[in-house]
C-alpha cells in the first residue's frame, strides 16, 4: 500500500496547476445518462473517483473513453442498456447515487444500491428520495436498494429541501431536465459545481434558471441532446494549496485558481495576516508578517466556510499564535484529524462539533494514518511545516482527490515521495 513521506521545515515557492474539480465532474459524468447523444468534458481530474463513475457509468452501458490520458471524457447514454447501480460499485463512493435521478428521468425506471454512511458521517440520501417521490416516482426501498419508477414519466414539483444538499439538488436538477412541467427546487444549493452543472445541462438543451440561488427553476423538456463542456477549477484542491505556503513558509502561484470560489477562505486567510493577491493567471499566497494569526471558523454550505477545507484549516491553525475555534456545522464526525495531528504535537481539544486550537511553536514528523480524503492531505500539509520525517499511510483516500499531490508540491520544492510497498 502507498505512503507519503514528507521532510518538513522547506518553504515553498512556484506555481501550482489547479486541476479540473472532481465534485463537479462526479455531477456531471451522470448527465451522459439523460440523452442518447455524446457529452464530452474536457479539463476532467485525473483521480480514483472519476476512474469509480466511468466505472459504474460502464456497467449500465454507457461508452466512456478517457481521451487524452483522461483529460476529456467522452460518455455516450446511446447504449444505455441497464437500469440497475450495483453494490459493488456504489460502495466504493457515495456520489454514485447521482445516477438515480438521470436513469429515472430517462428510463422511467432505476434500481440503485443505497450508499452507506461513511467516516465523516451518517450521509443519509432522504433528500434525494423524498424528492423524486415528489415529482411522481414510486420509491421502495428493499434488500439495500432503492427501486425507483416512474412509469408515466416524472412531473414538475416543488421541492422544498429542510437543508441544503449539494447532492440531492444535483439529482434532481437532472431529473427535472426531463419531466413534464416545471421544477422549483428551493433551499437549494449554491455551490459552484451546482453552477458547473446547471450550465452543462442547459448546454444539452435544459431550460434552467436560478443556479447559485437558492432556487432554481426548470422547465422540463421531450429530449436533451450532446454537448461539449469544461469541468470548472477544484476550488477545494485550490483551497488547500494556497494553504501550504501558508503552513510551509514561502509563497506560492495558484495557476487557474479564482476568489470567488473560494471567497469565504481567502477571507479568513486574510484575517489570519496572510496575504491572498489576484495575480495574472491565479491567485498568489503568502504570509505577510510571518505569523499567523487565530481564527473563528465556521463551515457552512456555500458561500459560507466549506466543509471539505476545514481539515487543512485546522492543519494551518495549529501552528497560529493563540486559541482558534472551527465549528463543524456540515457533518457530524469530521474530527479525524485531530488525533493524527495531536501525534505530530498539535494542541487541540474537541467538544461536539467544536475544536479548540491551541496554537503551538512548531510540530514534529511521526507516522500518521489517513482517514479520509480531506483528513489525509491535512496530514500532508502539516508534514511540511513539521520538523523531521512524516508518513501518511492509507493514502488511498488522497488518491480519491487529489491528483500527483507529491509532484506539484515537489515542484514547489517540498520534499515528498511516494513510497511503494507491498504490505
Ligand atoms: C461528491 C460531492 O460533491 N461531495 C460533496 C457533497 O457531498 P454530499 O452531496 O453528499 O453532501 P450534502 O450537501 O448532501 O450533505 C450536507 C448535509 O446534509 C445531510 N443530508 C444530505 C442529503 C440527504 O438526503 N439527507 C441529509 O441529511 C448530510 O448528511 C450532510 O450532513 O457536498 C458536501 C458538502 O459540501 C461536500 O463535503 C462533499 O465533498
Ligand atoms: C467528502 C468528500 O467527498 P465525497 O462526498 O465523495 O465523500 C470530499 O470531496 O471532501
Amino acid at each position: 500500500m502507498d505512503r507519503i513521506r514528507v521532510q518538513g521545515g522547506r518553504p515553498l515557492s512556484g506555481e501550482i496547476a489547479i486541476s479540473g474539480a472532481k465534485n463537479a465532474c462526479l455531477a456531471l459524468m451522470p448527465a451522459a445518462l439523460l440523452t442518447d447523444q455524446p457529452l464530452t468534458l474536457t479539463n476532467a481530474p485525473r483521480l480514483a473517483d472519476i476512474r469509480t463513475m466511468s466505472e459504474l457509468l460502464a456497467s449500465l452501458g454507457c461508452e466512456v473513453a478517457g481521451l487524452q490520458a483522461g483529460r476529456v471524457l467522452a460518455l455516450s447514454g446511446a447504449t444505455l442498456d441497464s437500469d440497475t447501480a450495483h453494490y459493488d460499485i456504489v460502495r466504493k463512493m457515495r456520489a454514485s447515487i447521482l445516477v438515480l435521478g438521470p436513469l429515472l428521468a430517462r428510463l422511467g425506471r432505476a434500481r440503485v444500491s443505497l450508499p452507506g454512511g461513511c467516516a465523516i458521517g451518517a450521509r443519509p440520501v432522504d433528500l434525494h428520495l423524498s424528492g423524486l417521490e415528489k415529482m411522481g416516482a414510486q420509491l421502495e426501498l428493499a434488500d439495500g436498494y432503492v427501486t425507483a419508477a416512474a412509469p408515466g414519466g416524472l412531473r414538475g414539483a416543488v421541492v422544498e429541501f429542510p437543508l441544503v444538499s449539494v447532492g440531492a439538488t444535483e439529482n434532481l436538477l437532472m431529473a427535472a431536465t426531463l419531466a413534464k412541467g416545471t421544477t422549483v427546487l428551493r433551499n437549494a444549493a449554491r455551490e459552484p459545481e451546482i453552477v458547473d452543472l446547471a450550465r452543462c445541462l442547459r448546454a444539452m438543451g435544459a431550460a434552467i434558471e436560478g443556479e447559485g440561488s437558492s432556487e432554481i427553476r426548470i422547465e422540463g423538456v421531450e429530449a436533451l441532446g450532446g454537448a461539449t463542456h469544461r469541468v470548472l477549477p477544484d476550488r477545494v484542491e485550490l483551497g488547500t494549496y494556497m494553504i501550504a505556503p501558508v503552513i510551509a513558509g514561502g509563497a506560492v502561484t495558484l495557476k487557474g485558481g479564482e476568489r470567488g470560489l473560494v471567497s469565504a477562505l481567502a477571507d479568513k486567510l486574510e484575517e489570519a495576516d496572510i496575504a491572498v493577491d489576484e495575480v495574472e493567471g491565479g491567485l498568489r499566497v503568502a504570509r505577510r508578517n510571518g505569523v499567523i494569526r487565530p481564527l473563528r471558523v465556521v463551515t457552512e454550505p456555500f458561500p459560507g466556510f466549506p466543509t471539505d477545507l476545514q481539515a487543512q484549516m485546522m492543519a494551518m491553525l495549529t501552528l497560529a499564535t493563540g486559541e482558534s475555534v472551527i465549528e463543524e456545522h456540515i457533518f457530524e464526525n469530521r474530527f479525524m484529524h485531530v488525533p493524527e495531528l495531536g501525534r505530530m504535537g498539535a494542541r487541540i481539544e474537541v467538544h461536539g462539533g467544536t475544536a479548540h486550537i491551541h496554537g503551538v511553536e512548531g510540530l514534529r514528523g511521526a507516522p500518521v494514518m489517513a482517514t479520509d480524503l480531506r483528513a489525509s492531505v491535512s496530514l500532508i500539509l502539516a508534514g511540511l511545516a513539521a520538523e523531521g520525517e512524516t508518513v501518511v499511510s492509507r493514502v488511498y483516500h488522497l488518491d480519491r482527490g487529489y491528483e500527483r499531490v507529491e509532484e506539484k508540491l515537489g515542484a514547489c520544492g517540498a520534499l515528498i515521495e511516494r513510497v511503494t510497498e507491498s504490505d
